[in-house]
């Protein structure tokens, strides 16, 4: 697994004022957007293409089209929707598949409640989002859901990581055998007793949509 944290002042700004408890859901569902599209950008450098000739008004130009099969994105609900936007905006041709996660607040374990997938994902390049990669467990078992797929290329895009998270990932996916990057704007100091990215942003799901009783 690769990791590309985004060192880039706009991000870190962008960052600072998404984690500030005194930012509202409206500004921070624009901020997660925005972010998300400058990750994106970090994000889709692998990203396939093919030759494609197009005839410019002067002449004839060489240049590059998005290859098929078209790329896939995968918001992990709840919170990960609030990228999607984001993230469509830089790369409107891609198909977008869901899955519903939610981990449990006391095991930390989490148990998917929804998925709506393409059942062959063979030679498909995906991009997990969730803002959030706390134990790891989440966005772990997502990747492998993709990869079970056929899947040959995943790339997730978070906003924060704890470095417990990363390390866990590692290793449940040391036996995967498809490349998987991981891109953050930030990796902070840890997890608390409870499972919380610290400094973190909260809960982010919360943050973007509202309270819900867990
Ligand atoms: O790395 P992990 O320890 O698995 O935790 C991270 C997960 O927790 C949050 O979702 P949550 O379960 O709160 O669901 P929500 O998006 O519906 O709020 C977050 O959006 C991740 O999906
Ligand atoms: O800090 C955290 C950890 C898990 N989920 C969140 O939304 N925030
Ligand atoms: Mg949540």
């Amino acid at each position: 697994m690769k990791l590309l944290a985004v060192d880039h002042p706009l991000v870190s700004h962008k960052l600072t004022v998404l984690r500030d408890q005194q930012t509202d859901s409206p500004t921070f569902r624009r901020l997660t957007e925005e972010l998300v599209t400058l990750l994106a950008y970090e994000a889709t450098r692998e990203i396939r293409v093919a030759p494609r000739r197009v005839q410019t008004p002067v002449a004839e130009a060489e240049g590059v089209y998005l290859s098929l099969p078209r790329p896939l994105v995968v918001p992990i609900l709840r919170a990960g929707l609030g990228m999607l936007e984001g993230m469509t905006r830089l790369m409107p041709s891609a198909e977008v598949g869901f899955v519903g996660m939610v981990r449990n607040e006391e095991t930390l374990q989490p148990t998917t409640y929804a998925e709506r997938l393409p059942d062959d994902l063979s030679g498909r390049q995906c991009y997990v989002l969730d803002p959030m990669l706390a134990t790891g467990g989440t966005l772990a078992a997502t990747v492998r859901f993709l990869v079970a797929r056929g899947a040959d290329h995943i790339t997730c895009i978070c906003l924060l990581a704890a470095p417990e998270g990363l390390q866990r990932m590692e290793q449940l996916l040391d036996d995967l055998h498809v490349p998987c990057t991981v891109v953050v704007a930030g990796v902070d100091e840890r997890l608390n007793e409870k499972g919380y990215i610290v400094p973190g942003l909260g809960d982010a799901g919360d943050r973007l949509y509202g309270v819900v009783d867990h």
